[in-house]
């Protein structure tokens, strides 16, 4: 098996093409200086031996099963390979919106009956829960045994502020997380399994197109990659991406704002992740010009304040174009 230069054996994946081109995001060391750099200046980075989940390597479906406890777990269920997230509190205010999605709340042991005997031409099914105080006490030694020291640093380096969650993520080969942004600065860790990530900078927002911040897909783009509408979405032809398959062991460092496509590599069997979600870090001072992530943040403001005046969904979008139409198109 021939070897890249950050020492990987050559996997050969089954990835799609997309139209658009790609580059390749850095695998680096956690000593190297670029990796802090990267991190410093909001750029995606994969740190390939951080060690940062080294105790859960070995966390299998049988393991889990063993140790997770009894606890409920949110399992996600999709008739096709995408999971797009939706807030189903904005449900009510979109008539017509269909769950892309459905939740169940249940046992650890029922998504393994479940993982095991779907038929993924039919259904799929997709385990996201944030790690609590229900887990069994060997998870919560792999759990200490994490590379805090490391990870910690990053946030204190960074000014990140708190750590909010961290989301175990279980979901079955080609399962796929549509492209959309978070609000917080993401150390994403690969513990089995392998997923390709499609990154795009803050400053893609115009060629993705979200749904508006009052919509339940807020964040997501509505651009189906696998059927792009360039008649609705034009500017999708000239959108730049980052790619990158992260392994065993990696970290992807995700910064805040930065869309991302994630897709559980097709016949690499379930994948498993753990991310760790940390709070922004506050706003230095202003300086001009602004950068991508604060006029992304002010179109959001601005957005949700012209909903609240309105107090009406259904006027938004006629609002929005009187302003802009033929005064600043
Ligand atoms: C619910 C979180 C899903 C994850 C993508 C993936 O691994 O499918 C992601 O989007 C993130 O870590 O930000
Ligand atoms: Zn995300």
């Amino acid at each position: 098996m021939a070897e890249t230069s950050s020492g990987r054996k050559c996997e050969h994946f089954d990835l799609k093409e997309y139209q658009f081109k790609t580059n390749m995001i850095p695998r680096l060391s956690v000593d190297d200086p670029e990796t802090n750099r990267r991190i410093s200046e909001g750029l995606p980075v994969i740190i390939i031996d951080s060690k940062l989940v080294a105790s859960a390597l070995h966390w299998d479906l049988e393991y889990l099963n063993e140790n997770v406890g009894d606890g409920k777990f949110t399992v996600y269920k999709s008739s096709n390979t995408k999971f797009k997230y939706f807030d189903e509190r904005k449900a009510d205010d979109v008539k017509d919106f269909r769950k892309p999605m459905e939740s169940l709340e249940i046992k650890f042991s029922e998504f393994v009956d479940l993982i095991k005997t779907v038929d993924p031409k039919k259904e799929r099914v997709y385990l996201q829960q944030s790690l609590n105080d229900t887990v069994g006490k060997r998870i919560v030694l792999d759990f200490l045994q994490f590379n805090w020291n490391w990870v910690t640093e990053q946030q204190r380096r960074n000014k990140f502020g708190t750590l909010t969650s961290n989301l175990l993520l279980i979901g079955m080969e080609g399962n796929i997380t549509p492209a959309h942004y978070d609000e917080q600065e993401n150390f994403f860790a690969q513990v089995k399994g392998y997923k390709r990530f499609l990154l795009f900078a803050p400053d893609q927002f115009p060629c993705l197109y979200p749904y508006p911040t009052f919509h339940p897909c807020d964040r997501q783009s509505q651009v189906d990659f696998d059927d792009p509408d360039y008649e609705r979405f034009p500017k999708f032809r000239d959108v730049k991406c980052l790619e990158a398959v992260v392994e065993p062991g990696d970290v992807l460092y995700i910064p805040m704002y930065w869309w991302h496509q994630v897709e559980s590599v097709p016949n690499k069997g379930y994948s498993v992740s753990v991310t760790f979600w940390y709070k922004a870090a506050p706003n230095d001072k202003i300086e001009y010009p602004l950068k991508a992530t604060q006029k992304v943040a002010m179109m959001r403001n601005i957005e949700k304040m012209i909903h609240q005046a309105l107090n009406s969904a259904d006027e938004v979008p006629e609002f929005m174009q009187n302003m802009v139409l033929g005064r600043y198109t």
